[in-house]
């Protein structure tokens, strides 16, 4: 039986208003990701290659359309089930700088597995009840604590790295030396440059073992070593089952794809 599709994005719009007209950031998309499919997105700035990220992974609500992520609606989730799914299906590394000042590299990297390991008491209900309105109504007024777009949640106060169990700091530490910043483990992100931290980033989105991985512009601000090493290991990982889904508008970086599409004025197409 053929395995089922990681992402399986239907008819998906999302307006937005400038100057008073509303205008498709994204406009009719549909997409499909497999499992250890390696997907990248193009297109010139301000085309809505961002705003489809941030659809895929939650952050925006659409205007119509559908997406199934992991066999969840996320469309019909809730800002408490979608963090949920988001931690355990999805590693995002983020166009802007996202990790958290007050802790060290590798517990900037360890921190969203601390999340998954202790999971919210809301996490059973994303399988029991994902389309279950009623239930979304008497969790919706919940606090929503990850107010970050990505897995990370402010309350850290346990993710020193030296209180965590040894496999997930080794974990931690392998992903950075992979990265080539393993030296850099216990420095603060002040301490780093924005290539640095990027490659920070690129660990922490790994760390969980995501299903998907999405990525926006991974390589922006590294020099064509790091973009090598980056791209080498984001093939890696796709060929170890995670899907792929990257934008950017390096070309170097597409010779590690699968397919390339466009984002032309919110309209997808093959490129
Ligand atoms: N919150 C918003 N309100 C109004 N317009 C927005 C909003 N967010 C994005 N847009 C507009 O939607 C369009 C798509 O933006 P988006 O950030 O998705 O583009 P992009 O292709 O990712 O660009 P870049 O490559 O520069 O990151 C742009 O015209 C942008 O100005």
């Amino acid at each position: 039986m053929p395995e089922q599709p990681i992402l399986e994005v239907r008819g998906l719009t999302r307006e937005f208003v400038r100057r008073g007209k509303p205008f498709p950031a994204v406009d009719d998309v549909n997409l499909t990701l497999d499992p250890g499919e390696f997907m990248a997105i193009v297109g010139r700035s301000g085309n809505g290659k961002s705003t489809l990220l941030n659809l895929v992974t939650g952050l925006l609500k659409p205007t119509s359309g559908s997406i199934l992520l992991a066999g969840n609606e996320v469309t019909t989730l809730n800002d408490k089930q979608m963090s949920i799914l988001r931690n355990r299906t999805i590693g995002f590394v983020t166009q802007i700088q996202t990790l958290l000042p007050n802790l060290t590299a590798i517990d900037n990297v360890v921190l969203p597995a601390v999340l998954h390991r202790n999971p919210s008491r809301y996490e059973t209900e994303i399988d029991e009840r994902t389309n279950d309105a009623q239930s979304q109504e008497q969790t919706a007024s919940s606090v929503v604590v990850d107010g970050l777009p990505d897995v990370i949640q402010p309350a850290s106060t346990q993710t020193a790295s030296s209180s965590q169990p040894d496999h997930l700091t080794q974990r931690a530490q392998h992903l950075l030396d992979q990265l080539l910043v393993g030296e850099l483990a216990t420095c603060y992100p002040k301490e780093l440059s924005g290539g640095e931290m990027r490659r920070v980033s690129i660990a922490r989105a790994l760390m969980n073992k995501p299903k998907l991985l999405i990525a926006d512009e991974p390589t922006g601000d590294l020099d064509a070593e790091s973009t090598a090493i980056v791209m080498r290991l984001l093939r890696q990982v796709a060929d170890d089952g995670t899907s792929v889904l990257m934008v950017t508008h390096d070309p170097d970086a597409l010779a590690y794809v699968d397919h390339t599409y466009r984002m032309d004025r919110g309209v997808l197409t093959r490129a």
